[in-house]
């Protein structure tokens, strides 16, 4: 059994379905990405797990116990939002002592484990200053770390880094993780971010149309897309119908495609997986010209068309060779393990 078990659970408002059947899993200790479009049902699910919204049926169970029916403060979890929502008359110290005095812990344990987690998050220095003195990663570091002083059985974190700019973003997800690995806690945590996704997941859950599509360690969710939402959404994504590729790839018969056109609807190729050039070589499967470009930093993304097809296809941003015109021709190449069917 599981440490977090979730069974069935679905969730109407009015007629709408927001999630259905929802059935997942998370082991003790992990940390379980739930990523999807907008308004998919991510934070509603959150929710009813946090017992802020009923489920219509299924059950929720923490550590072999059913927790479906309690009352949120009767179930021993955390939650960090968006928005800091933190005690604004009081400082720091007292944010996190706030729950440890409701629960009647001794004065002096409490010293102790607030000490502890201000210096974890590493904001001793702020130890006495109130939420309007902070920045946003620092007041996202309080909020943080005044759900984890509770100890809870299982931590939510909603979207809890978007309100930041990118470099602290990034800061504080690095953070997060290093805590993770020194605290062990379990969380369950929502992003519309797929690099965050990847990078804190021990476990990333694709919710789609208030469907799970596919739940798995980021090496599969990324490698092997279970579909072409999947893979669309995990981003980086060229999809094509076999037919296309046939006819617009040269055949070569030592690096065949291995695709039989009918046997399944859709292949894709992650846009950093094929190459390009400009040098007339042999081996070249298709010829392409630039339809456009971004700038993404370690890599260009060049808009490529192939005859009728448009794909996209990441290169590597290196001095040596510079951004390629619009209207540039060149060929792509492309191996045939790299092409999946999704
Ligand atoms: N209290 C409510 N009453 C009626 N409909 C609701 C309620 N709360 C959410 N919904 C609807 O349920 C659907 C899912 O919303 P939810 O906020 O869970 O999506 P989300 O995946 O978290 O989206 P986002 O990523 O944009 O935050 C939406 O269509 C939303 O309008």
């Amino acid at each position: 059994m599981s440490y977090v078990e979730i069974r069935g659970l679905s969730k109407r408002f009015d007629d709408a379905s927001v999630f259905e059947k929802i059935d997942f899993e998370v082991e003790r200790g992990e940390m379980c990405v739930l990523v999807g479009p907008s308004g998919c049902g991510k934070t509603t699910l959150l929710r009813a797990i946090a017992g802020l919204v009923d489920p219509d049926e299924g059950r929720i169970a923490i550590d072999g116990r059913e927790i479906t029916a309690l009352p949120p403060k009767a179930r021993g979890i955390g939650m960090v939002m968006q928005q800091y929502a933190l005690f604004p008359n009081m400082n720091v110290e007292q944010n996190l002592s706030f729950g440890l005095e409701q629960q009647k812990v001794p004065a002096a344990e409490i010293r102790r484990r607030v000490a502890a987690m201000v210096a974890l998050v590493g904001l001793e220095a702020r130890a006495k200053a109130r939420p309007h003195a902070l920045s946003g990663g620092q007041k996202q570091r309080v909020a943080l770390a005044r759900a984890l002083v509770l100890e809870p059985k299982l931590l939510l974190l909603d979207e809890p880094m978007s309100a930041l700019d990118a470099q602290i973003r990034k800061r504080l997800r690095d953070e997060l993780k290093r805590l993770q690995r020194e605290i062990g806690f379990t969380a369950i945590m929502v992003t519309h971010d797929q690099e965050e996704a990847l990078v804190l997941g021990d476990r990333i859950a694709v919710m789609q149309a208030g469907r799970l599509s596919q739940v798995g360690s980021p090496h599969k969710v990324y490698g092997a897309p279970a579909s072409a939402e999947v893979a669309s959404f995990i981003g980086d994504f060229n999809i094509l119908v076999p037919a296309a590729i046939e006819r617009v790839f040269h055949h070569r018969p030592e690096r065949s495609w291995a695709i039989h056109p009918g046997a399944f609807e859709v292949v894709g190729f992650r846009h950093l997986n094929g190459s390009v050039s400009l040098a007339p070589e042999r081996g070249f499967e298709a010829d392409a010209t630039v339809a456009g470009m971004q700038m993404l930093g370690p890599v260009i993304r060049y808009h490529l068309q192939a005859d009728t097809i448009a794909l996209k296809m990441d290169v590597l941003n290196k001095p040596s060779h510079g951004p390629l015109a619009p209207g540039s021709p060149l060929r792509i190449r492309l191996a045939a393990a790299d092409v999946r069917e999704i």
